[in-house]
């Protein structure tokens, strides 16, 4: 059994070592992870919450009640492995207050949990936190441990050791793709990585030598940013993936806008991509509004259908190479649609709001629908009239046999494989016959 204490742990020459000054460390170029304690304003006042039943402190601990959502489709996606498979494993890599590692044990019967943050003064409120619901156990019966080292340590430490986990859930700040790497190695194969960035700058184009850096993709400014901020992630685990002979499947692609924060989940097998279409380029003409997805076999065709001329003027642009396949597997969130339908407090409230969720990922897994998403106030400023009715806008391309989906995204923004060009004429048509 895991045994992650100081003691256990030998000091590897390769990996940050958040204890020691910067100047000290092994590769003084080694991107430095967020330090505990660095976003003083977002913490909150030590206080007993409920979370879907649990009660829990927070303490000093970064805590975002608004990331319930993802929390819960992290849990969702945990107990039907420990469905499928009989058992789970589960390293919560940065734990903050360990409301994560809670919920596992007890909302996805998670055999053992392995709750680790850096800051080491947060192990009086993650202990009481899991002692309170679940008892901790000894030896072989032991359910939960406590460890406070650089995430990227103590995965790496589990790789050493051989101590494979079925779901690692990483839950850091900003870009930080060495944890996507340390994951893989820590993880079985099938197992599942819950992976996240809170780097929405990034995606939106801004910094594309900041998105090179942390994900392989050349990001240039695209309106349906944050969809792009998810293929990013996933495009970056592909390619982290293939360093190690591995390749990820996403089940689901999440994005709440508190934060923002993207998250995915991916499932590690070995192997390479089944579809090399999926990693590869997209392609954003300023001027038409239309987008197109390019495999690196397609790249020295590119053009936009708006022109004949060439594609190097500044209106058209280009990012990748990121995930350019499905953001989710829409069987595998049914399955997790029809798991939340037995939870109890599903059907109301915050319930309802996350089978709507569901409903609405499958809804935008039709595989007729390209990536990205056109915003209604865009096609509407573009065609120079207000925005239609969403909802008879939908219709009206579903009658004119478009794919149409809204997206869990954006609210305003619709999913569809209708052009611009059409979009913009059937919103004026609309609007015109809204009018007489
Ligand atoms: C986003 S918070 C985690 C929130 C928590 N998972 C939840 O759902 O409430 C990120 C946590 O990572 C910890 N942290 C920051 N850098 C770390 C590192 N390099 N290794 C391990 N933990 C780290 C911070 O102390 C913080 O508690």
């Amino acid at each position: 059994m895991l045994n992650l204490t100081p003691k256990t742990l030998s000091p590897s020459p390769f990996l940050f070592n958040p204890i020691l000054p910067k100047s000290q460390n092994p590769n003084p170029n080694t991107r430095l992870t967020a330090i505990p304690n660095q976003f003083p304003h977002q913490n909150c006042k030590s206080e007993y919450r409920t979370e879907r039943g649990l009660e829990f402190e927070t303490g000093e601990t970064f805590f975002r009640h608004e990331s319930a959502t993802g929390r819960d489709l992290g849990v969702l996606a945990a107990s039907l492995y420990k469905k499928s498979k009989g058992q789970l494993r589960v390293l919560d890599a940065l734990c903050g207050c360990g409301i994560r590692s809670l919920r596992y044990l007890v909302g996805a019967e998670a055999d053992f949990v392995l709750a680790n943050d850096a800051n080491d003064e947060y192990r009086s409120i993650i202990s009481e936190n899991l002692s309170r619901a679940v008892p901790r156990g000894f030896g072989d019966e032991r359910r939960w441990s406590v460890t406070h080292f650089d995430a990227n340590r103590a995965m790496a430490e589990c790789y050493v050791q051989r101590e494979f986990f079925d779901f690692i859930d990483v839950d850091s700040f900003g870009s930080d793709s060495s944890f996507l790497r340390s994951a893989m190695n820590a993880l079985k194969l099938d197992g599942l990585i819950y992976a996240t960035s809170t780097d929405g700058y990034t995606s939106g184009g801004h910094r594309p030598h900041q998105s090179l850096a942390a994900y392989g993709a050349y990001v240039r400014p695209m309106p349906y940013s944050n969809e792009i901020g998810l293929r990013m992630l996933i495009g970056g685990a592909v390619r982290e993936a293939s360093v190690l002979g591995y390749r990820v499947t996403p089940l689901f692609s999440y994005y709440s806008f508190h934060g923002p924060v993207f998250r995915v989940m991916l499932r590690l097998n070995r192997g390479k991509l089944v579809d090399d279409r999926h990693y590869g380029f997209i392609g954003y003409c300023h001027q038409c509004g239309n987008s197109q997805a390019f495999s690196w076999n397609e790249l020295g065709r590119i053009r936009c259908s708006c022109t004949d001329s060439k594609v190097s003027g500044p209106r058209y642009v280009v990012s990748g190479p990121l995930w350019a396949g499905p953001l989710h597997d829409a069987a595998y969130l049914t399955e997790m649609l029809n798991l939340a339908e037995q939870w109890a407090w599903v059907g109301s409230g915050t319930g309802a709001d996350l089978e709507k969720l569901l409903k609405q990922m499958i809804d935008e897994s039709d595989p007729k629908l390209p990536f990205g998403y056109i915003k209604l106030d865009e096609v509407a400023s573009r065609a120079k009239i207000n925005s239609p009715p969403l909802r008879i806008m939908m219709d009206t391309l579903h009658k004119e046999g478009y794919a149409a989906s809204r997206s869990h995204i954006a609210s305003n923004a619709i999913k569809t494989n209708c052009p611009m060009a059409d979009c913009m004429r059937i919103a004026k048509n609309l609007r015109h016959s809204l009018q007489c």
